[in-house]
């Protein structure tokens, strides 16, 4: 069987706990799509990338954190149906647990940053997919 080059890899984190057992979450800027939702933070993966490398990238470039791709786990993932939505090209979203970084993170895209307690997370105004991860990670 032939694989599938229809969907669109990303990547995202669950950055956290830390000292307070929150999580960090981003809030998407104006003028991009899902704006003013709160998602796992990350972003696509580019051709001949690995997801841990992208990962690391993504939140370096948005907020200047440094994750440690050495303890990341996979955690859990969430994918478009290709008949169901109505883009081009379906999104395939992976979500890792990231327990160990360094640095603050500081909005370097226009986004907003914050840390959160699971159940206020689960509040949060998301995009469908970041829904279902929350839904997946923190049951
Ligand atoms: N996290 C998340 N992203 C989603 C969902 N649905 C959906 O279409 N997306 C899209 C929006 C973006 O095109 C892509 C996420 O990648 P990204 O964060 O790097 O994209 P971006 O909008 O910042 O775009 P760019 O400037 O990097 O091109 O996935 C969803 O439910 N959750």
């Amino acid at each position: 069987m032939e694989s599938n080059p229809t969907y669109l890899p990303v990547v995202a984190a669950a950055i956290g706990p830390d000292g307070d057992g929150r999580w960090l979450m981003h809030r998407r800027p104006e003028g991009k799509a899902h704006a003013g939702l709160w998602e796992f933070p990350g972003g696509k993966i580019d051709a001949g990338e690995g997801a841990r490398e992208a990962l690391v990238r993504e939140i370096e470039e948005e907020c200047g954190l440094s994750l440690d791709p050495e303890t990341m786990r996979e955690a859990a993932f969430a994918a478009d149906d290709p008949r169901g939505g109505t883009r081009a090209r379906p999104i395939l979203l992976l979500l890792y647990h990231c327990p160990r970084w360094s640095g603050r993170p500081i909005s370097r895209e226009g986004g907003e940053w914050q840390w959160f307690a699971p159940h206020r997370i689960a509040q949060l105004e998301k995009p469908p997919l970041d829904r279902q991860l929350c839904a997946r990670f923190f049951g």
